[in-house]
């Protein structure tokens, strides 16, 4: 019998709070989200609407107070062991003493139990298992990476820097990708650059990609569908999907209905920030 599949993503009735009593702040309540196995999806919103506490609680760094997260059917922290998510924060945290090359080698050989707790989660929920690790130097050499695999991070611009830590993320085939605003420090030449490689990245490997990102062009450049966010309290207001074909380039970039969708983006954004967006809800993405 075919076990269903379980969504990549499940958010139920979410709600974080910190502090208590009439001074707490909600930052998630209410939130829902159902992210099937290998979509692509932004949260977009204001700051403070809770997007980097919804990354924290689906890579397992906090827990909900009320609600359920699962990821591919499992428990955050039991998906965290089996080495089925991974991070890429918004500065890259590589290790200073190690080159290139054995930053994004290590995480694939420390915890080799990882490895079989993920099969057998993958046969429980009738899913494959992400099967044998990439070759690092040939994703390196995809990030444009080859010529420096020796060097240290030190020796690196910041933008190699983060793509060392993206490579390093996919390194580890992970079935989900949290991204809390990896190109947020990048100028723009560079992040564009750095997009298509996520997103060759993404496209070869299939994982599943939550991304956090304050910029709308970039939100829809990337996504298949770009959730938007309003804080006081934070929850969702809207998940678009952007129903525009792949692969996505600067002749796209250019066409009205590229610009339709960011304007819709914007408009919800908008809403958002004034405060009369619609009442949280259901989402899919
Ligand atoms: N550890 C914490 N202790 C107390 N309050 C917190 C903590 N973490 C987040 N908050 C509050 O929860 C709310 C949501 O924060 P969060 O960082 O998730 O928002 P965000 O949408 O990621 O913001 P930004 O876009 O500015 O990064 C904010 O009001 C924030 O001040």
């Amino acid at each position: 019998m075919k076990v269903l599949q379980a969504p990549a993503l499940e958010l139920r009735s979410v709600r974080r709070a910190y502090g208590s009593g009439p001074s707490a702040t909600v930052a998630l309540d209410d939130v829902r989200l159902t992210v099937p196995p290998g979509r692509f999806v932004s949260l977009i919103g204001p700051s403070g609407c809770g997007k980097s506490t919804l990354l924290r609680l689906v890579a397992g760094l906090e827990r909900p107070d009320r609600g359920d997260v699962r990821v591919h059917g499992v428990t955050p922290a039991k998906a965290c062991a089996a080495k089925m998510i991974g991070l890429v924060p918004q500065t890259p945290a590589l290790l200073p003493w190690m080159s290139v090359l054995r930053n994004v080698t290590l995480p694939q050989k420390i915890n080799p139990g990882a490895g079989r707790r993920r099969k057998e989660i993958a046969a429980s929920i009738g899913r494959d298992s992400a099967g044998t690790a990439p070759d690092m130097r040939e994703l390196l050499a995809e990030a444009r990476l080859g010529d420096v695999v020796h060097k240290l991070p030190a020796e690196l611009s910041g933008g190699m820097r983060q793509r060392v830590a993206i490579v390093r993320a996919f390194g580890l085939r992970p079935d989900v990708l949290v991204m809390d605003e990896p190109f947020s420090a990048l100028d723009e030449f560079t992040r564009e650059s750095l997009q298509d490689q996520l997103l060759r990245l993404w496209d070869e490997l299939r994982t599943t990609v939550l991304f956090v990102t304050h910029s709308v062009s970039e939100a829809v450049r990337l996504s298949d569908t770009v959730v938007v966010m309003a804080p006081n309290p934070g929850r969702i207001v809207e998940s678009i999907d952007v129903d525009l074909p792949r692969p996505r380039g600067e002749r796209l970039f250019a066409e009205r209905r590229f610009h339709a969708y960011e304007d819709l983006v914007r408009d919800r954004l908008r809403r958002a920030w004034h405060g009369d967006a619609a009442s949280a809800g259901g989402s899919r993405a």
